[in-house]
């Protein structure tokens, strides 16, 4: 088992990484303040890795009870969030009531905006179960849900007192939601880690594979580059707005054509080859650059090509971004290969981002 260390001065925590560590519930019960959780789960997810969980809790002497939500994007709302206060005030959970949240990112980010208001803070435990949750989501306390006028616009920082990071879970992954995920493992490299970019320039094709070891290499990887982040800014006042890499278009990009039409993963591989030609634009990256990230995203099973949704709906969409300061929209942009820095475009640049990345 590998270990990640989140070390924030308030709230530190471990995040474990191996095979079957769903029932390893040892990891979890030292963590809880009373024998009593609330497990968080969806339609698609609970049939598959509700029980083993369970059991295990149950035959520790944990109490459960599960909440079982429908699956997708589009039901990251409040009207879902209202499903989960519904079912904690019928169950009558307590303050010291630990929320357990098994399933992908969208399962992850909606228990974690319960946890953090449900009596205004109960403890909460992330069972990340994509590729996706496991390397970003389940990790640094972003929770929350999505407003029809912007993506994850209603939500808190709120810290999970664990993650369990368990790789047996991806076998049963459909392989879109593993290139999903794999977008924002390539993220990482394209923030601030060439040597880890090269490494998956060299293992992509394992990775796609499920290969145990490069997905345990890739996944602490990621966690270890996201706690470092993480902990130097846990509030994104500064370094963490990096890990936004591909979000302001590929967030336009999702609430553009409707959540869920392209998963997040997609929007961001999108997004990142558009922050990557604004960027050429600006003479830091080369053409060869430009080339290397396209097609590490291409074996990862990812497009390239951005929706065309017109420049005006861009910007208009852009502008709706949470890093927007004083109504000028910051992008995360590429200082050359391996290096990204937050900045502005000029409108002009914007444009030609667009023209080179949409499809026709
Ligand atoms: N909080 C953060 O820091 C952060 C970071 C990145 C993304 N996100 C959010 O995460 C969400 C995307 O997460 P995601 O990609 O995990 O999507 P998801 O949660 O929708 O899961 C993807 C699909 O896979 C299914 N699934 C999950 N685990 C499975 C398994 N082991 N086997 C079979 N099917 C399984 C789900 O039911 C779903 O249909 C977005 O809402 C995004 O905004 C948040
Ligand atoms: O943890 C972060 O910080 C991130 O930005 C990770 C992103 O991958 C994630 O999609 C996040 O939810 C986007 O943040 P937002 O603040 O733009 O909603
Ligand atoms: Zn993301």
């Amino acid at each position: 088992m590998q270990t990640v260390k989140l070390d924030l001065a308030h709230a530190p925590y471990d995040i474990h990484i191996a095979r079957d560590l769903l029932t390893q519930v040892e990891l979890i019960k030292p963590l809880l303040l009373q024998p009593r959780v609330v497990i968080v789960s969806n339609a698609t997810v609970a049939p598959l890795y509700l029980k083993p969980l369970q059991d295990a809790l149950e035959a520790a002497d944990i109490q459960c009870h599960s909440i079982i939500l429908p699956d997708g994007e589009v039901y990251k709302t409040s009207e879902t969030l209202n499903l989960i206060f519904d079912a904690l005030l019928t169950e009558r959970c307590e303050r010291k009531t630990t929320l357990i949240a098994l399933g992908g990112g969208v399962i992850g980010d909606m228990t974690g905006f319960a946890a953090a208001v449900y009596q205004r803070g109960v403890p909460f435990i992330q069972i990340p179960t994509t590729l996706l949750a496991q390397v970003d989501s389940s990790v640094g306390g972003k929770t929350g849900i999505n407003h029809p006028l912007g993506k994850n616009m209603i939500g808190a920082f709120y810290q999970p007192r664990l993650v369990l990071a368990d790789l047996a879970t991806l076998d049963s992954l459909p392989l879109r939601e593993l290139s999903a995920g794999m977008a924002e493992v390539i993220k990482y490299g394209l923030i601030d880690d060439l040597a880890f970019f090269e490494w998956l320039e060299a293992n992509i094709e394992r990775l796609m594979a499920r290969e145990t070891d490069a997905l345990a290499y890739a996944v602490e990887r990621c966690c270890q580059n996201k706690a470092r982040i993480v902990a130097g800014d846990e509030k994104e006042q500064g370094q963490r707005a990096l890990l936004n890499l591909g979000h302001t278009f590929g967030h336009a990009i999702e609430s553009g054509l409707g959540y869920g039409v392209w998963l997040h993963g997609e929007a961001i591989a999108a997004g990142m080859m558009l922050a990557a030609y604004a960027s050429r634009e600006l003479d830091q990256i080369s053409d060869d650059d430009i080339e290397r990230i396209k097609t590490l995203l291409l074996k990862a099973g990812l497009p390239v090509k951005a929706p065309v949704l017109g420049h005006e709906r861009y910007l208009d969409l852009m502008a709706q971004d949470k890093k927007v300061d004083a109504g000028k929209i910051k992008f995360v942009l590429m200082q050359c290969l391996g290096e990204s820095y937050v900045g502005e475009l000029s409108r002009d640049t914007i444009i030609a981002a667009l023209d080179v990345g949409c499809a026709a």
